[in-house]
Protein backbone atom coordinates (compact mmCIF):
# COMPACT_ATOMS: atom_id res chain seq x y z
CA UNK A 1 0.00 0.00 0.00
CA UNK A 2 1.58 3.28 -1.07
CA UNK A 3 2.06 5.85 1.40
CA UNK A 4 -0.71 8.49 1.45
CA UNK A 5 -0.08 12.25 -0.26
CA UNK A 6 1.79 14.54 2.26
CA UNK A 7 -1.54 17.03 3.03
CA UNK A 8 -0.71 20.83 3.12
CA UNK A 9 -2.80 23.57 4.72
CA UNK A 10 -3.62 26.71 2.84
CA UNK A 11 -4.81 29.45 4.23
CA UNK A 12 -8.23 30.77 2.30
CA UNK A 13 -8.16 34.32 1.63
CA UNK A 14 -11.55 36.46 2.36
CA UNK A 15 -13.68 37.59 -1.04
CA UNK A 16 -17.43 38.96 -0.74
CA UNK A 17 -19.19 38.27 -4.36
CA UNK A 18 -22.42 36.81 -5.37
CA UNK A 19 -23.74 37.99 -1.83
CA UNK A 20 -21.55 35.59 0.21
CA UNK A 21 -18.56 35.63 2.00
CA UNK A 22 -16.26 33.27 0.95
CA UNK A 23 -13.15 31.48 1.86
CA UNK A 24 -11.17 31.03 -1.24
CA UNK A 25 -7.62 30.08 -2.59
CA UNK A 26 -6.23 30.47 -6.22
CA UNK A 27 -6.07 27.15 -7.93
CA UNK A 28 -2.41 28.02 -9.44
CA UNK A 29 -0.88 26.93 -6.06
CA UNK A 30 -3.25 24.43 -5.49
CA UNK A 31 -2.29 22.68 -8.98
CA UNK A 32 0.88 23.16 -8.39
CA UNK A 33 0.75 21.51 -5.01
CA UNK A 34 -0.94 18.37 -6.35
CA UNK A 35 0.65 18.43 -9.85
CA UNK A 36 4.60 19.15 -8.83
CA UNK A 37 4.95 18.97 -5.39
CA UNK A 38 2.87 16.02 -5.30
CA UNK A 39 1.11 16.70 -2.01
CA UNK A 40 -2.66 17.71 -1.33
CA UNK A 41 -3.59 20.99 -0.45
CA UNK A 42 -5.92 21.26 2.40
CA UNK A 43 -7.65 24.71 2.35
CA UNK A 44 -7.83 26.51 6.25
CA UNK A 45 -10.82 28.96 6.29
CA UNK A 46 -9.49 32.29 7.43
CA UNK A 47 -11.38 31.81 11.07
CA UNK A 48 -8.08 31.49 13.20
CA UNK A 49 -10.29 32.46 16.28
CA UNK A 50 -13.39 30.01 16.12
CA UNK A 51 -11.60 26.71 14.61
CA UNK A 52 -8.90 23.90 16.27
CA UNK A 53 -5.64 24.68 14.14
CA UNK A 54 -4.21 22.30 16.57
CA UNK A 55 -6.17 19.72 14.86
CA UNK A 56 -5.41 20.81 11.38
CA UNK A 57 -1.40 20.85 12.21
CA UNK A 58 -1.60 17.57 13.83
CA UNK A 59 -2.60 16.00 10.40
CA UNK A 60 -1.06 17.55 7.90
CA UNK A 61 3.04 17.72 6.50
CA UNK A 62 3.37 21.08 4.87
CA UNK A 63 1.92 24.62 4.71
CA UNK A 64 1.56 26.87 2.03
CA UNK A 65 1.02 30.76 2.27
CA UNK A 66 -0.29 32.00 -1.33
CA UNK A 67 -0.33 35.54 -2.68
CA UNK A 68 -2.74 37.68 -2.38
CA UNK A 69 -3.65 41.30 -3.68
CA UNK A 70 -4.66 42.26 -0.49
CA UNK A 71 -1.69 43.53 2.05
CA UNK A 72 -1.21 42.90 5.43
CA UNK A 73 -2.46 45.46 7.64
CA UNK A 74 0.55 47.87 8.92
CA UNK A 75 -0.27 47.64 12.68
CA UNK A 76 0.47 44.11 12.98
CA UNK A 77 4.11 45.83 11.97
CA UNK A 78 3.91 49.09 14.07
CA UNK A 79 3.16 51.17 11.47
CA UNK A 80 -0.21 53.46 11.01
CA UNK A 81 -2.42 52.15 8.38
CA UNK A 82 -3.26 54.96 5.10
CA UNK A 83 -4.46 54.27 1.94
CA UNK A 84 -1.39 53.31 0.33
CA UNK A 85 -1.31 50.14 2.25
CA UNK A 86 -4.58 49.10 1.36
CA UNK A 87 -6.58 46.30 0.70
CA UNK A 88 -6.50 44.58 3.89
CA UNK A 89 -7.71 41.00 4.84
CA UNK A 90 -7.25 40.95 8.87
CA UNK A 91 -8.71 37.71 8.99
CA UNK A 92 -5.87 35.88 6.48
CA UNK A 93 -3.30 38.22 8.42
CA UNK A 94 -4.78 36.72 11.78
CA UNK A 95 -4.34 32.66 10.68
CA UNK A 96 -1.51 32.98 8.70
CA UNK A 97 0.48 34.73 11.66
CA UNK A 98 -0.40 31.31 13.62
CA UNK A 99 -0.05 29.25 11.07
CA UNK A 100 3.37 30.39 10.14
CA UNK A 101 4.70 30.68 14.11
CA UNK A 102 2.91 26.93 14.29
CA UNK A 103 4.88 25.55 11.20
CA UNK A 104 7.94 26.91 12.20
CA UNK A 105 8.30 25.79 15.75
CA UNK A 106 6.53 22.22 15.03
CA UNK A 107 9.31 22.16 11.93
CA UNK A 108 6.19 21.76 9.72
CA UNK A 109 7.68 22.31 6.05
CA UNK A 110 6.81 26.04 4.73
CA UNK A 111 6.43 27.86 1.42
CA UNK A 112 5.33 31.34 1.48
CA UNK A 113 4.76 32.93 -1.70
CA UNK A 114 4.66 36.40 -2.50
CA UNK A 115 2.24 38.15 0.38
CA UNK A 116 3.31 34.44 2.31
CA UNK A 117 7.01 35.78 2.28
CA UNK A 118 5.65 39.18 3.76
CA UNK A 119 3.90 37.38 6.18
CA UNK A 120 6.97 35.26 7.18
CA UNK A 121 8.99 38.13 7.53
CA UNK A 122 6.21 39.93 9.45
CA UNK A 123 6.18 36.96 11.54
CA UNK A 124 9.37 37.29 12.77
CA UNK A 125 9.59 41.05 14.02
CA UNK A 126 10.38 42.77 9.91
CA UNK A 127 8.21 45.20 8.63
CA UNK A 128 7.66 45.94 4.98
CA UNK A 129 7.43 49.29 2.24
CA UNK A 130 4.50 49.72 0.39
CA UNK A 131 4.40 51.25 -3.36
CA UNK A 132 7.78 50.98 -3.53
CA UNK A 133 7.64 52.08 -7.12
CA UNK A 134 7.43 55.26 -5.77
CA UNK A 135 10.55 54.72 -3.34
CA UNK A 136 13.89 56.47 -5.44
CA UNK A 137 15.84 53.98 -6.88
CA UNK A 138 13.43 51.04 -7.19
CA UNK A 139 12.05 49.05 -10.37
CA UNK A 140 8.44 48.76 -10.60
CA UNK A 141 7.62 45.40 -9.71
CA UNK A 142 4.03 45.62 -9.85
CA UNK A 143 1.93 43.31 -12.45
CA UNK A 144 1.44 44.47 -15.90
CA UNK A 145 -2.07 46.08 -16.63
CA UNK A 146 -3.43 42.98 -18.85
CA UNK A 147 -6.25 40.22 -19.23
CA UNK A 148 -4.45 37.41 -19.82
CA UNK A 149 -3.05 36.19 -16.38
CA UNK A 150 -0.34 34.65 -18.35
CA UNK A 151 0.88 38.10 -19.48
CA UNK A 152 0.47 38.99 -16.01
CA UNK A 153 2.85 36.22 -14.53
CA UNK A 154 5.39 36.36 -17.52
CA UNK A 155 9.03 36.73 -16.07
CA UNK A 156 10.50 40.55 -15.55
CA UNK A 157 13.69 40.29 -14.39
CA UNK A 158 16.20 38.44 -13.02
CA UNK A 159 16.74 37.55 -9.05
CA UNK A 160 20.59 37.25 -7.62
CA UNK A 161 20.30 33.69 -5.74
CA UNK A 162 22.55 34.09 -2.61
CA UNK A 163 25.50 31.60 -2.43
CA UNK A 164 25.25 28.96 0.47
CA UNK A 165 21.46 28.86 1.09
CA UNK A 166 18.38 26.96 0.90
CA UNK A 167 17.42 28.58 -2.32
CA UNK A 168 20.59 27.51 -4.00
CA UNK A 169 20.65 24.07 -3.16
CA UNK A 170 17.48 23.85 -4.83
CA UNK A 171 18.09 26.43 -7.96
CA UNK A 172 21.91 25.95 -8.20
CA UNK A 173 23.96 29.02 -8.09
CA UNK A 174 23.46 32.52 -10.31
CA UNK A 175 20.50 34.55 -11.14
CA UNK A 176 17.20 32.83 -12.02
CA UNK A 177 14.69 35.09 -13.91
CA UNK A 178 11.27 35.67 -12.15
CA UNK A 179 7.75 37.20 -12.03
CA UNK A 180 6.85 40.07 -10.11
CA UNK A 181 3.15 40.86 -8.92
CA UNK A 182 3.87 43.12 -5.82
CA UNK A 183 4.05 46.60 -4.73
CA UNK A 184 5.08 46.03 -1.24
CA UNK A 185 8.54 44.43 -0.01
CA UNK A 186 10.63 43.58 2.89
CA UNK A 187 11.64 46.25 4.70
CA UNK A 188 13.32 45.29 7.85
CA UNK A 189 14.30 41.90 7.51
CA UNK A 190 12.86 39.82 10.39
CA UNK A 191 14.92 38.49 13.31
CA UNK A 192 16.12 34.99 12.53
CA UNK A 193 15.72 35.07 8.98
CA UNK A 194 18.20 35.07 6.17
CA UNK A 195 18.37 37.01 2.87
CA UNK A 196 18.18 33.74 -0.17
CA UNK A 197 17.90 36.52 -3.61
CA UNK A 198 17.98 39.75 -4.50
CA UNK A 199 16.59 42.05 -7.24
CA UNK A 200 19.23 43.99 -9.44
CA UNK A 201 17.19 46.98 -7.02
CA UNK A 202 18.38 45.67 -3.56
CA UNK A 203 14.19 44.47 -2.99
CA UNK A 204 14.81 40.85 -1.09
CA UNK A 205 12.80 38.38 -3.04
CA UNK A 206 13.71 35.52 -0.86
CA UNK A 207 13.92 34.90 2.76
CA UNK A 208 14.60 31.64 4.47
CA UNK A 209 14.48 31.00 8.51
CA UNK A 210 17.92 30.32 9.79
CA UNK A 211 18.40 27.34 11.67
CA UNK A 212 15.14 25.86 11.17
CA UNK A 213 13.65 22.37 12.01
CA UNK A 214 12.48 21.74 7.94
CA UNK A 215 11.95 23.11 4.67
CA UNK A 216 11.20 27.29 5.62
CA UNK A 217 11.51 29.43 2.12
CA UNK A 218 9.76 32.25 1.52
CA UNK A 219 10.03 34.00 -2.12
CA UNK A 220 8.57 37.42 -3.43
CA UNK A 221 7.92 35.79 -7.10
CA UNK A 222 5.14 33.32 -7.95
CA UNK A 223 6.99 29.64 -8.88
CA UNK A 224 3.40 27.97 -8.53
CA UNK A 225 2.29 29.70 -12.02
CA UNK A 226 4.79 28.28 -14.29
CA UNK A 227 5.65 25.19 -11.63
CA UNK A 228 5.11 22.71 -14.99
CA UNK A 229 7.00 24.51 -17.60
CA UNK A 230 10.08 26.85 -15.70
CA UNK A 231 12.92 24.60 -14.31
CA UNK A 232 13.73 26.84 -10.82
CA UNK A 233 9.75 26.84 -10.24
CA UNK A 234 9.30 23.33 -10.47
CA UNK A 235 12.28 22.69 -7.78
CA UNK A 236 11.11 24.89 -5.85
CA UNK A 237 7.83 23.20 -5.58
CA UNK A 238 9.25 19.85 -6.00
CA UNK A 239 11.55 20.19 -3.10
CA UNK A 240 8.49 21.25 -0.66
CA UNK A 241 7.02 18.14 -1.63
CA UNK A 242 10.37 16.25 -0.89
CA UNK A 243 10.57 17.83 2.56
CA UNK A 244 6.51 16.93 3.20
CA UNK A 245 6.91 13.43 2.76
CA UNK A 246 10.01 12.87 4.82
CA UNK A 247 7.74 14.86 7.16
CA UNK A 248 4.85 12.73 6.98
CA UNK A 249 7.23 9.68 7.00
CA UNK A 250 8.87 10.92 10.38
CA UNK A 251 5.36 11.28 11.45
CA UNK A 252 4.84 7.51 11.23
CA UNK A 253 1.59 8.43 8.55
CA UNK A 254 0.59 5.54 6.21
N1 LIG B 1 -0.42 42.42 -2.01
C1 LIG B 1 1.02 42.26 -1.82
C2 LIG B 1 1.45 40.86 -2.24
C3 LIG B 1 1.36 40.69 -3.73
C4 LIG B 1 0.86 39.33 -4.17
O1 LIG B 1 0.73 38.39 -3.38
N2 LIG B 1 0.53 39.24 -5.45
C5 LIG B 1 -0.18 38.08 -5.94
C6 LIG B 1 -1.03 38.33 -7.14
C7 LIG B 1 -1.77 39.62 -7.09
C8 LIG B 1 -2.46 39.95 -8.41
O2 LIG B 1 -2.99 39.03 -9.08
O3 LIG B 1 -2.43 41.12 -8.76
C9 LIG B 1 1.79 43.30 -2.62
O4 LIG B 1 1.17 43.95 -3.48
O5 LIG B 1 3.01 43.44 -2.40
Amino acid sequence: MPASSPLVAVPADIRDFANYRWHASPDTYLKALVGVAGTTPVIVPAMAGEIDLAAILERVDGVMTTGSASNVHPGRYGVAPSPSFEPYDPDRDDLTARLIEESVGRGLPLLAICRGHQELNVAFGGTLATEIQEIDGRMDHRAITHEDQRERYATRHDVAVADGGLLATIVGAGPIKVNSLHRQAIDRLGDGLRVEASAPDGTIEAVSVEGAKAFALGVQWHPEFWATSDAPSAAIFEAFGAACRAHRDARGRS
